[in-house]
């Protein structure tokens, strides 16, 4: 991945697991602060120099010995276009896994510009050599509008990346539309427990919530992370798979949303944060600062790796 750019144009920090493979297992419906981790960012580690940092593919090989690592990664990109091309490798190297290891590949999309940066994804090698029939799709956050509404984060996925790779319809799990806010947070939740039963969705050992195999998530400046909000009381939320916000301060008001339990059971996270609007946010994430998290976005802890992919103007204050 990084290894092919050179010291001076991807910054690369690596941060030494904090969960050992050995983490005991909870129960569903265990206490929340078990279910809760923190991750404090090892500034020591920045300028550590490529070599000592090891590969960074999340390729079969380097990843099959991290299962039940709490790993972070931060790579820092000269421009969008080296995030896009270096994004599409690694999903496309989890895929390979996935699609190997479990004959299914559970992806998680948000909405705004991580779309966009999706698009090597749909661009040879990629477009022939990703096993697209196994991939299923579903959304971590969806605003409660019609499907070809200009505010649906399906349409943005379907126009910019969905029609462009044979993912079987079957596939694709949009929301359902017809619904109210409370009703399609119920039906999607009703829709992750099906994938569940049928196999196609893993559940964590250690959260007893269900386990995607990567969520590709997204960042707005002020820290929010799928339609969790910094100071909305859904960032507590504990025992739901799905729930719904009537008063999302980025408009559209109604959304529904994964829960910090679920996106923290997934295996990898890819956060994509790009523009030096979010630089701020980014530096509170990933910055010297020991307080306690104040951004929904400091409490992603996906249960194997999280991999922060920025442009250089996202990273211009850390
Ligand atoms: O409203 C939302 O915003 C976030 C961030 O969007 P971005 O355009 O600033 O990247 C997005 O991740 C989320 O899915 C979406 O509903």
């Amino acid at each position: 991945m990084a290894s092919t750019l050179s010291l001076s144009s991807s910054l690369r920090y690596f941060l030494p697991p904090t969960r050992t493979s050995h983490a005991p297992v909870i129960p569903l419906f265990a206490s929340p602060r078990l279910r809760q981790r923190s991750i404090k960012p090892l500034r020591a580690n920045l300028k550590a120099p490529i070599s000592a940092l090891g590969s960074s593919s999340p390729s079969a090989s380097s990843t099959a010995g991290m299962a039940g690592q709490n790993k972070k990664k931060v790579e820092v990109f000269d421009s969008e276009e080296q995030l896009a091309v270096q994004l599409a490798k690694y999903t496309a190297d989890l895929s390979d896994k996935f699609s190997k290891e479990r004959g299914a590949f559970t992806v998680v999309l948000s909405g705004g510009s991580l779309i966009k940066a999706l698009r090597k994804l749909c661009e040879a090698p990629y477009l022939d050599s990703v096993e697209w029939g196994k991939w299923h799709v579903l959304w971590v956050d969806e605003r409660v509008v019609p499907k070809d509404h200009e505010d649906s984060n399906y349409k943005l996925a379907l126009d910019g990346f969905l029609s462009k790779v044979p993912i079987p319809a079957g596939n694709v799990y949009a929301i359902n539309d017809a619904l109210s806010a409370e009703g399609a947070a119920d039906d999607y939740e009703t829709c992750l427990k099906h994938l569940v039963t049928q196999g196609v969705l893993a559940t964590s050992k250690a959260t007893g919530f269900p386990k995607f195999d990567l969520m590709l998530l997204g960042m707005g400046p002020d820290g929010h992370v799928a339609s969790l909000f910094p100071g909305h009381p859904l960032v507590n939320e504990k025992e739901k798979w799905v729930t719904f916000i009537k008063d999302s301060p980025k408009p559209p008001p109604e959304r529904i949303t994964f829960t910090f339990p679920v996106i923290n059971s997934s295996a990898y996270i890819a956060m994509v944060v790009n523009g030096a609007g979010k630089s701020g946010a980014v530096q509170t994430a990933l910055g010297n600062s020991e307080n306690s998290a104040t951004l929904p976005v400091q409490l992603v802890a996906p249960e194997d790796e999280l991999t922060w992919f920025l442009d250089k103007e996202a990273a211009s204050k850390l």
